[in-house]
């Protein structure tokens, strides 16, 4: 079995459109999926405010390579051009986690080292697994707790923006 978590992010274009995209694409491998958020852009702050959301996945016949390849032909589906480093994109689908998987490969880097900073991830990842732990960093309930308030308040829920049927 492999289970991963998945964040989705996109702040050019056809924003909601993009998250779809992702969510159709994943078909039965989807476990869960959270609300839609409206997220202040971290990192190059300077650039429109993006909407996020994480996934759950399941698939046995997928491993962490697997899953970082079907989030980038998604981005490139979405016509992605990689340009700045933290600055705007159509779509941005990074691995979270795979199961308890941790790599220090730069092309695939387990657990995502930015996820204990960020508020984008951390919020809509507890919506859906409220005791999820992050391997070599603790439950994510704590981390987002540690995070400053200024950090979550950047967070809105958007649940009119719907990805997957009710
Ligand atoms: N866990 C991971 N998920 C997705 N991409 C990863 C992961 N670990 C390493 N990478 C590598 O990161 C590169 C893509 O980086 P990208 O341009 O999406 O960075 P970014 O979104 O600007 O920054 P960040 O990764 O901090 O969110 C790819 O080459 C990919 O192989
Ligand atoms: N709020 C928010 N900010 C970001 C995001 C994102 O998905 N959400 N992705 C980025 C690209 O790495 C840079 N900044």
């Amino acid at each position: 079995m492999s289970r991963a978590v998945l964040s989705l992010g996109s702040n050019l274009g056809d924003r909601l459109g993009h998250l779809k995209s992702v969510v159709t694409g994943l078909g039965e491998a989807l476990v869960a999926v959270s609300t839609v958020y409206e997220t202040k852009p971290w990192g190059v702050e300077d650039q429109p405010d993006f909407l996020n959301a994480v996934c759950v996945v399941d698939d046995p016949a997928r491993d962490e390579w697997a899953w970082l390849r079907a989030g980038q032909s998604f981005e490139q589906a979405a016509g992605r051009v990689r340009e700045l480093r933290w600055g705007p994109r159509t779509l941005d689908v990074d691995v979270v986690t795979v199961d308890g998987v941790r790599s220090d490969d730069p092309e695939l880097l387990l657990p995502h080292p930015g996820t204990p900073e960020r508020a984008s991830v951390l919020i809509p990842w507890l919506e859906i697994e409220p005791d999820a732990v992050l391997p070599g960093h603790g439950p994510i309930r704590a981390l987002l707790s540690a995070l400053p308030e200024a950090d979550r308040a950047g967070v809105h829920p958007r649940p009119e923006l719907r990805l997957a049927a009710p």
